[in-house]
């Protein structure tokens, strides 16, 4: 008898013990914040999961500088053949030396190593110097390549040295459509945060569904630059509708519909500067305000909070810059403030 219930008093300890380590747990849990970055294709959602990696850990390991390092040189060879192919299309003559640099360089197969030799990068150069191949780049809303690809042909001596370690400019500025989920994990002011990255183009969507599940807050990127270019998988659709479209649907989405959500109306570097030549009315026939980068933006944002099917949740908006690191840091001291009101709302902190 007396054995019985000694054995009755352990389990019974035993229990307790279990049932005070789930509750620790949940505890825990609960606390960790899930930071969900959604958005179309190119909007900057990458670049925003790169300053994670430099603001609150130990920035790039030596394995991705050399992906990277390997794609921004591969790059290089597939943009100077964009700007080539675009200069066809666009009928813009280069000089007939040049044409036939030109002719050649479209057979040229990148190494599988991404090495570049001497006399694809001098080819580069001389393409590169070429006023008219060189405004064809000003011209890239009518083709597709990224807005950033200049900074690596003004920097294609450093890109092409044998110790080439690409820097961190080097690395914000590298486009790699993202393929499938990356998740990085880092304490934001002692909470632990975990930032998950998908694929914004169409095909990558489909995998969206199987993040949602607790998530804390949904931080949703625009391009806003992009009102005058088209969608990379649909070349006669609008991307800034593509991003309207899409956002609406998020935020309706039935896992999302009670989430508070940060638009992050990326992309103001350039928006700034093309606003002075091209009226945001060739995206929104409606809009009025001319070549103004306040009334443009302003009416930008109204378009999306239009779109907002509220509840009791709330919509934060910030507009960015992504590959300005102190500029990002601005974005977690708010995103900071707002996982703070969402956990003090619910109790957890
Ligand atoms: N000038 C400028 N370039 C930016 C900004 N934000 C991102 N970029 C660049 O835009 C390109 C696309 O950025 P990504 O972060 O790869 O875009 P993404 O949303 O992850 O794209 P997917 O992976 O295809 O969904 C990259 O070349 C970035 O360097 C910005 O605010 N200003
Ligand atoms: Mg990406």
């Amino acid at each position: 008898m007396g054995n019985r219930n000694n054995d009755l008093k352990k389990k019974r300890e035993r229990d307790r013990k279990i049932n005070q380590q789930i509750e620790s747990d949940r505890k825990v849990y609960e606390r960790e914040a899930k930071l969900l970055v959604l958005g179309t294709g190119d909007s900057g959602k990458s670049t925003f999961i790169k300053q994670t990696q430099l603001l609150f850990r130990d920035g790039f390991s030596e394995d991705e500088k050399r992906t990277f390092k390997k794609a921004i040189r591969i790059n290089l060879i597939r943009h100077t053949k964009l700007l080539i192919k675009a200069c066809r299309t666009l009928e813009i003559e280069l000089s007939s030396q040049n044409e036939e640099i030109a002719d050649l360089f479209l057979e040229v197969k990148p190494d599988s190593n991404g090495n570049l030799s001497k006399k694809i990068v001098n080819d580069i150069k001389i393409l590169w110097d070429d006023t008219a191949f060189k405004g064809s780049f000003e011209k890239r809303s009518q083709f597709q390549i990224p807005d950033t690809a200049y900074h690596y042909f003004d920097n294609i001596d450093e890109v092409a040295k044998e110790d080439y370690t690409p820097s961190n400019v080097d690395i914000l500025n590298c486009r790699i459509a993202t393929s499938g989920v990356k998740v990085i994990e880092f304490p934001l002011s002692g909470i632990p945060t975990k930032i998950i990255d998908v694929g914004g183009q169409r095909s990558e969507r489909r995998k969206w569904i199987h993040q949602f599940e607790d998530t804390t807050l949904v931080i949703y990127v625009v391009a806003i630059s992009e009102y005058d270019q088209k969608l990379y998988e649909d070349e006669s659709i609008n991307r800034l509708h593509e991003s309207l479209a899409l956002f609406e649907t998020t935020c309706k989405n039935y896992f999302l519909k009670k989430k508070d959500f940060l638009v992050l109306f990326n992309k103001k570097d350039i928006f700034k500067e093309k606003i002075k030549k091209i009226d945001l009315n060739v995206c929104f026939q409606k809009y009025k305000g001319g070549c103004q980068y306040k009334k443009a933006t302003n009416y930008i944002k109204k378009r999306f909070f239009r779109r907002w099917k509220s509840g009791k949740r709330k919509l934060h908006h910030m507009f960015t810059i992504g590959t300005n690191t102190k500029n990002v840091k601005l974005v977690f001291n708010l995103v900071q403030e707002v996982i703070y009101e969402i956990f003090s709302k619910q109790g957890i902190l």
